[in-house]
């Protein structure tokens, strides 16, 4: 059948797969001249008194991914539950490169404090990373943001933007996550990341980038809040590439993101069950073995 459409509306239409080479592209090695200012820091407001957990999980995952510093600013429960773990994490404030929240918050249980260091984040400037509790403070970004829902996340999102976006629910979503990835990506002007089996990736207007990299044994538990750890290391290690390609650069650090973990859990599971912290630990050999080629 003949395509009569545009060049440009047949270019978005059709999505690319994500690969090894392209995410090989994506990793930043440090060079002999940096120091862990000029790599790149990553700020985290996530966790909270209910889901510390998930803040241990993005904080180790981020940690894993190589990044300068990670600044973690959180509740005091999960702040010491994320030092416990990995005591290089600084919980002082002060400048970052990137930002990840909302990972183990509730948008209906939002402590003063945290709203306080939410507002904060997004006031900076800074490319943000915005998961789960925090999906409903998409509009009051200042800087470029890349979202990271799963179905019912992203209806949540679009529900709470207003000005006429679309409201799906969770169950429409479901049933046509590449199209739903792509108007959610034009209603909210920002760059969607939809997990599921297949990620879809869509920067606004351009066309969707699929990656189907992980097994079905990553449906668990804290897997999510992961990936949202190492895409928030691998925004904050790209601030220049951000700054000159905004939302296409976003697109193509969330594909990679979503690769590295998926090959993650490849790894971690070998046929079997996953726990979302092996998923985390497995990153540094997936990323050896990216930079090494093979
Ligand atoms: N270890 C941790 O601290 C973890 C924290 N997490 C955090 O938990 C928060 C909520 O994430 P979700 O992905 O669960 O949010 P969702 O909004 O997808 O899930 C909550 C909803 O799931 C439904 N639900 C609950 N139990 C169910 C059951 N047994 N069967 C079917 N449906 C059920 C209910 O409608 C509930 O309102 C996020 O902030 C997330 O980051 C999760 O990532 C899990 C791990
Ligand atoms: N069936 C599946 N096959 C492969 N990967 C999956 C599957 N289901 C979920 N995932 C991946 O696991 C992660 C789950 O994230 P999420 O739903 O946010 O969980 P959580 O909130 O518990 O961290 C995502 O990265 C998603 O792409």
């Amino acid at each position: 059948m003949d395509d009569n459409r545009e060049p440009e509306e047949r270019r978005t239409a059709e999505p690319t797969a994500w690969e090894a080479g392209d995410a090989k592209a994506w990793i930043a090695v440090p060079t002999a001249d940096d120091d862990k200012y000029s790599r790149g820091v990553l700020g985290m407001v996530t966790g909270s008194a209910r889901y510390p957990g998930a803040a241990v999980l993005g904080a180790e995952a981020a940690a894993r991914t190589g990044v300068g510093m990670i600044r973690y600013l959180g509740a005091p429960h999960a702040t010491e539950q994320v030092l416990r773990r990995r005591p290089e994490i600084v919980s002082a404030p002060g400048r970052v490169q990137a930002w990840l929240i909302g990972s183990g918050m509730s948008a209906d249980d939002r402590s003063d404090d945290d709203a306080r260091r939410l507002a904060a984040a997004l006031d900076d400037g800074t490319p943000l990373v915005i998961d789960a509790g925090a999906l409903d403070l998409v509009a009051r970004a200042a800087g470029p943001v890349v979202i990271t829902p799963h179905y019912r996340e992203l209806a949540v999102a679009l529900a709470a933007a207003g000005g006429g976006a679309p409201t799906p629910g969770a169950e429409e979503i479901r049933a046509d996550p590449g199209g739903w990835a792509e108007r959610a990506a034009a209603a909210l002007g920002v760059t969607v990341l939809l997990k599921g089996h297949t990620t879809h990736v869509v920067a606004p207007g351009r066309p969707r980038i699929t990656v189907t990299a992980g097994p079905a044994w990553l449906a668990t538990a804290g897997s999510g809040d992961v990936l949202g750890g190492v895409l928030g290391a691998l925004v904050a290690t790209h601030a220049a590439a951000v700054a000159e390609h905004g939302y296409d650069a976003l697109a193509a650090l969330a594909a990679t993101a979503a690769w590295v973990h998926g090959r993650a859990g490849e790894s971690a599971s070998q046929g079997g069950p996953v726990v979302a912290l092996d998923v985390a630990e497995a990153v540094p050999a997936v990323l050896r073995g990216l930079l090494a080629g093979s």
